[in-house]
């Protein structure tokens, strides 16, 4: 039988790294993206066209630039050879819970299409290389089969499919949980309170509601999805869509973004559904967020909330990595600056410049939301003019206030609330023909919007906070010939990107964003210049088409990436045919580690809030009694191999009838007799002090972590502390050991996942074996070799050497370099364990001639060392390669042929073994 990939995988030639696959999709990106801008000099007649009619007339877009079919897209292979992508454009299923389009009915089965408002849509409507389906909600509630056809159909010829919600789903899902829930969370406004406290009593429903609303997106991108295709879920309405895909099928390319900010870990802790979102999201094989921040709460929340390891690269679960990484959103700027030529933008602008002529025109666009800071705008705005006399009648505030989520009361409070702000600093500052403040509560179409962000002087954004906010972009990317300033809120992703060229100020700060207007309105020429510079600078190159093509080829890198990684972890255990030969067999030894094997397993929830009580390892309860059937099964020994002392292991199994080996097998006890040592000779313990000291330290330092000492080794672990402040004292404590005092000792620093080990070069379980086995045999006077050996635990790598000390053959194509081996002084010192495994049984009684003990103290010493000397072609193991079955428990990379996930499945097995004697 063939050893795991994770040794074969040594012989293969340098796979390229994660960057230089990135790097190398990105410079065909850029060849492909200059041949077809070349072709687009091509006469019409040689390009593909597409011809949509939008009817709204308060679309934005015109045919060409809705969602557009595959069109020419051409790039390198390896050799440099020009290949057409015409036939091979890359499939993205873009799931959002939004259509880029809202449908309005005019009949049975009649609908018209209007464009949807929001970044979300903008954003994603700038993607344009690949061939794009959008799954989506169309916005309105289709009961009958008759409209949901003629919708679809509608909708089909927009390369959009509609995810059909019923009003109640779209009430408790949309307006409940999304919007009542995950939104105010997401931007710190915390959950509902007060009068709001009633939604949290149906906080359960909402949460049902907003899963199945998710299956249902399931379903329909299941019934679309073609193999190879990118599935890319957005939003927070979709945090559990990327469980439900891969529950389906774990083969689908997943991305799953948020266009939100994510908030501090502390924040998310508070959702009761905390787990479950984070899990569902993690499905996904990349999850992207607009800023690094984001992703950094993300990852945090992750291991604090749910207690996984978080790497530089994301988040790994058992093995599996969630690649979580920052891609911010940009805008088609391309469209915004060419519409700045038509005629009918042009027109517009001519109107708004006499319009407001004589004044400075600041423009505020957001949606009427509570996270845009509209009130603090309006305020600052009225604190200066009240401080600015002068400036009163030659600044006039233009706020567009697109309706939004007019369902969930909240909105429905801001509005009057602003509505009422507005209205009282006209009053105050207004005159019979002028007022301060143009307030709109509608959308505009997107040339009147193009003319406005050109011709304003300042644009005002103060979001409290923003994921990314698209208006700055936009805003920017008008401004070429004005050079407007842009007033930006520090609390928006965009602060970022464009926090240089903007002036920043804290929303929240009236008096700081008064006098940011007063510098914005006086700003002399070449400094706003300046700054429009740099930030049109980003604009153009940041551009939306840039940030889909980076996530999705960061999509298919992950993939492959994880593929390469799967090739290194042990396949699972097959458990029938590791009970199927258990029957088979006469004489078995089941090896079990005991932390983290049977125990149950700590390192996932709770850390923070388990007791002192819970942190004594205890063999877990369901285990107990398969444990015992399988002890008191003459034809099996069982052996608990573990690093823990003599009196833990004796709390735990004194009851049983099997074989303790504590401190990595360097004591041994069968349950009816006493301990003895079978420590080798001339282990040195001299650097216990010093180390104890370092320990010591530590541990007073850093709460919950606890430090034990061993007689052979010394333990600090840091399980129930905070993670990230444990990492950080275990890297410092490293650190000291390493380059301290002791650097010099012959003693090995063993790294756990969340613990420090020092002990003595010779100890490890692989060491100790050969010395135990032979004792066992001895002690059992067995008759009939071993055929039959089951070896699973949690080990650390150094105590890996135990699965190699069984390996009939290792493969041949394994180089030395990479084979576990056993320590040679253990080798050499012993019968050597290769040997063993060759010898028969007529040698029983040569083990027994060359053994003694002696006592120290309590302590009895178990002596074989170079002292077994078994006869040519004897043996205690008679092991077929099929009969062995060494598994790791929980670890993502291992030197065993198998692996469990957790205790749990060790239960599951032992069990299964139990019932078969
Ligand atoms: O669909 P609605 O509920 O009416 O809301 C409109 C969208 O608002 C949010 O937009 C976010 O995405 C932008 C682009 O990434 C980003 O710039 C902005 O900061 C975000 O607020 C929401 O996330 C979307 O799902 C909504 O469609
Ligand atoms: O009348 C309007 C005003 C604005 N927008 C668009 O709505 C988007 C707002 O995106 P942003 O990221 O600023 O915030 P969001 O509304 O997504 O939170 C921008 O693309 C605007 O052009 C719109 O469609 N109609």
């Amino acid at each position: 039988m063939p050893g795991n990939l994770y040794n074969i995988c040594s012989n293969l030639p340098a796979t390229p790294t994660r960057l230089e696959r990135l790097l190398r999709d990105r410079e065909l990106r850029k060849y492909s993206k200059c041949l077809n801008d070349c072709e687009a000099e091509l006469p019409s007649s040689t390009q593909d066209c597409f011809s949509p009619d939008l009817e709204s007339s308060t679309c934005w877009f015109n045919d060409e630039e809705l969602l557009e079919p595959v069109s020419a897209s051409r790039s390198l292979n390896d050799d440099g050879e020009r290949l057409d992508f015409r036939a091979s454009k890359q499939r993205l299923l873009v799931v959002a819970n939004r259509l880029p389009v809202s449908a309005v009915r005019h009949g049975e089965d009649s609908w018209q299409l209007e464009m949807s408002v929001g970044g979300l849509v903008t954003a994603l409507l700038g993607v344009k290389e690949f061939d794009t389906r959008w799954i989506g909600w169309a916005g309105v509630n289709v009961p009958d089969e008759i409209g949901q056809k003629a919708l679809a159909k509608a909708l089909d010829e927009k390369r959009c499919i509609p995810v059909f919600l019923d009003e109640e789903v779209v009430h408790q899902y949309y307006n409940g949980y999304c919007n009542n829930i995950l939104w105010p969370l997401f931007h710190y406004i915390g959950l509902p309170q007060e009068d709001r406290l009633a939604t949290t009593r149906s906080f359960q429903s909402q949460f049902d509601a907003y899963k199945k609303a998710n299956q249902l997106f399931a379903d329909v991108v299941n019934e679309h999805y073609e193999e190879g295709d990118v599935v890319w879920c957005h939003d927070y309405h979709l945090m559990f869509l990327p469980k439900c895909l891969k529950e389906r099928n774990s083969k689908m390319k997943v991305g799953w973004f948020l266009h939100t900010p994510f908030p501090s870990s502390e924040i998310h802790r508070m959702l009761p559904s905390r787990l479950e979102l984070l899990r569902s999201v993690l499905a996904a094989d990349l999850v992207g967020f607009h800023t690094y921040d984001y992703a950094r709460h993300f990852v945090s929340a992750c291991t604090r909330i749910l207690g996984l390891e978080g790497t530089p690269e994301g988040v790994e679960d058992q093995g599996k990595l969630t690649r979580i990484a920052a891609f911010p959103v940009g805008i088609d700027s391309e469209r915004f600056i060419k519409a700045l030529e038509l005629p009918e933008v042009q027109d517009h602008m001519k109107v708004l410049k006499q319009r407001f002529a004589g004044r400075k025109v600041m423009l505020g666009v957001d949606r009427l939301d509570m996270i845009k800071g509209i009130p603090q705008k309006i305020l600052a705005f009225e604190k200066f003019l009240e401080e600015n006399p002068n400036w009163r009648n030659k600044v006039v505030l233009l706020q567009i206030a697109v309706p939004t989520r007019t369902d969930v009361p909240e909105y429905q409070k801001l509005t009057s609330q602003v509505h009422e702000i507005v209205g009282r600093i006209n009053g105050r500052f207004g005159s019979l023909t002028a007022v301060p403040i143009h307030h709109l509560d509608r959308s505009l179409d997107f040339h009147e919007l193009c003319a406005l962000y050109a011709v304003t002087d300042v644009a005002l954004v103060t979001s409290l906070r923003d994921g990314m906010n698209l208006v700055s972009y936009e805003y920017v990317a008008c401004q070429e010939s004005k050079k407007g300033v842009l007033i930006l809120s520090e609390f928006a992703g965009a602060a970022q990107s464009l926090g240089a060229g903007a002036i920043l100020v804290n929303p929240w700060n009236v008096t700081e964003v008064a006098s940011s207007i007063g510098y914005a309105l006086n700003m002399p020429a070449d400094e706003r210049e300046k700054r429009h510079h740099h930030n049109f600078k980003h604009v153009i190159s940041h551009t939306a088409q840039e940030w889909a093509a980076t996530f999705v080829s960061e999509l298919n890198v992950t993939i492959v990436e994880a593929q390469l990684r799967t090739r290194q972890i042990p396949p699972p255990l097959p458990i029938e045919v590791a009970v199927d030969r258990y029957s088979c067999s006469n004489n078995r030894l089941l090896i079990l580690g005991f932390n983290a094997t049977l125990t149950e397993p700590v390192d996932t929830l709770g850390r923070k809030d388990s007791q002192i009580n819970e942190w004594e390892p205890k063999l877990r309860p369901d285990l107990q009694e398969p444990l015992r059937k399988l002890c008191d099964d003459p034809k099996t020994t069982v052996l608990i191999l573990s690093g823990s002392a003599r009196n833990v292991l004796d709390d735990n199994f004194s009851d049983y009838n099997l074989w303790l080996a504590a401190e990595n097998g360097m004591f041994l006890r069968v349950t009816t007799g006493d301990w003895m040592t079978t420590m080798p000779e001339n282990l040195s313990m001299e650097w216990v002090d010093s180390v104890k000291n370092v320990f010591e330290y530590f541990t007073d330092r850093t709460p919950r972590s606890q430090f034990e000492v061993r007689e052979t080794s010394l333990i600090w672990n840091y399980k129930y502390s905070d993670v990230e402040f444990g990492r950080l004292q275990a890297r410092d404590l490293l650190q000291h050991l390493w380059t301290g005092p002791i650097s010099n000792a012959s003693l090995d620093v063993v790294q756990g996942r969340r613990s420090v080990e020092v002990r003595s070069v010779a100890v490890t379980k692989g060491a100790a074996i050969d010395r135990i086995l032979g004792e066992i045999v001895h002690n059992k006077g067995m008759k009939e070799p071993i055929d039959y050996v089951l070896c699973i635990g949690h080990f650390l790598t150094k105590d890996e050497d135990i699965y190699t000390f069984f390996e009939p053959e290792l493969p041949s194509e394994v180089p030395a370099s990479v084979r576990p081996q056993v320590p040679t002084q253990v080798r050499t010192s012993t019968a050597g364990s290769r040997a063993a495994l060759l010898l028969k049984q007529n040698s029983m009684s040569a083990v027994e001639q060359n053994k003694s003990y002696s006592i120290d103290g309590d302590t009895l010493h178990l002596m074989v060392t170079d002292r077994i000397s078994f006869q040519e072609g004897s043996s205690v193991l008679d092991l077929q390669a099929n009969d062995y079955f060494s598994c790791s428990v929980a670890r993502k990379r291992s030197n065993s042929r198998y692996r469990l996930q957790s205790s749990d499945e060790v239960v599951t097995l032992l069990r299964e073994l139990a019932d078969h004697r």
